[in-house]
């Protein structure tokens, strides 16, 4: 929190000269007295990770001892994972196991000891956390703007319960409508001949397909955790039967998974300038 420091040393106060503050950032200290300071009232300004981090904290509140764990990827998710750690560090969560959808998720959890496991050993999880890139009000979701949709719908599919966690600038009307990547994973075979049938298909969406690149600038295609492309489809409108448009996706040979991710969030946590709103199917 912001605190404003003066030092009233520094203060001179002659009859031809006006009163000079002179503000130094915190340690307000007046000599010989009690420090204290000025505390702004007025509300924070919350960042977009203030939202995040705020909604990972609620989410991790619905962990308990003994659960098996999906672990999700991307920044949202990032701070559940940072979050178990703390809790499993300070012993008050213990026994857990996490299966995490990404090489970079495994990572994390790694670094901060929490114990892993793969969906061979443990094939049914108790609670997935994860982010997501768009969250329309049936809580269907668009996800794998991080390349990890693949996993991410493995292990959240095999989930009890998955809860979603996200900022509000994630909330949509209709799924495809943010403008931003809507993303399919595809075998590198042939991958151009894919990308025209993926444009194909959502023709009267006004969409664009795109091989996604490694960075801005870049000629190499990006490539997943599973050896495999990403296709992003870019939506001039939004997507009006997510089942219908995902079932054409998947009929595609050599696509592998999509990003639609329908029917499978128990619940959604937004995080907003406002507060917290917990959206429950
Ligand atoms: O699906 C994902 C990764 O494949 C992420 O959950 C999604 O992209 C949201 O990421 P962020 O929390 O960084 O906005």
């Amino acid at each position: 929190m912001a605190s404003l420091s003066l030092n009233l040393s520094s203060l001179h106060h002659t009859s031809t000269n006006p009163l000079i503050l002179r503000c130094t950032p915190l340690n307000l200290r007046i000599p010989s007295q009690k420090p204290f300071s000025i505390r702004s009232q007025a509300a924070p300004v919350l960042s977009q990770d203030d939202l995040k981090k705020l909604a990972a904290d609620k989410a991790v509140e619905s962990v308990k001892s003994g659960m098996i764990l999906g672990l999700g990827t991307g920044s949202t998710a990032a701070f559940v994972v940072d979050k178990i750690g703390q809790l499993l560090s300070t012993g008050q969560l213990s026994n857990i196991v996490g299966i995490p959808t990404s090489k970079r998720t495994q990572e994390q959890a790694a670094s901060l000891n929490i114990p892993l496991t793969t969906l061979d050993l443990h094939p049914r999880i108790d609670l997935a956390i994860d982010g997501a890139d768009e969250v329309d009000p049936n809580l269907d979701l668009v996800k794998g703007r991080g390349g990890a949709l693949l996993r991410e719908k493995m292990v959240e599919a095999a989930s009890s319960s998955f809860i979603v966690v996200a900022d509000d600038s994630k909330l949509v009307s209709g799924l495809g409508g943010s403008g931003l990547a809507m993303p399919v994973e595809v075998v590198q075979f042939c991958w151009k001949y894919n990308l025209v049938r993926l444009q194909g298909l959502f023709k009267e969406l006004g969409c664009e397909a795109k091989l996604r690149l490694v960075g801005d600038g870049s000629e190499k295609p990006y490539v997943t955790d599973n050896g495999n492309y990403i296709v992003d489809l870019y939506f001039k409108n939004p997507i009006k039967d997510g089942f219908g448009a995902g079932k054409e996706i998947s009929a595609l040979e050599g696509v592998v998974e999509h990003g639609l991710f329908l029917g499978m969030a128990t619940s959604v946590i937004i995080a907003g300038k406002t507060g917290i709103e917990v959206m429950t199917k």
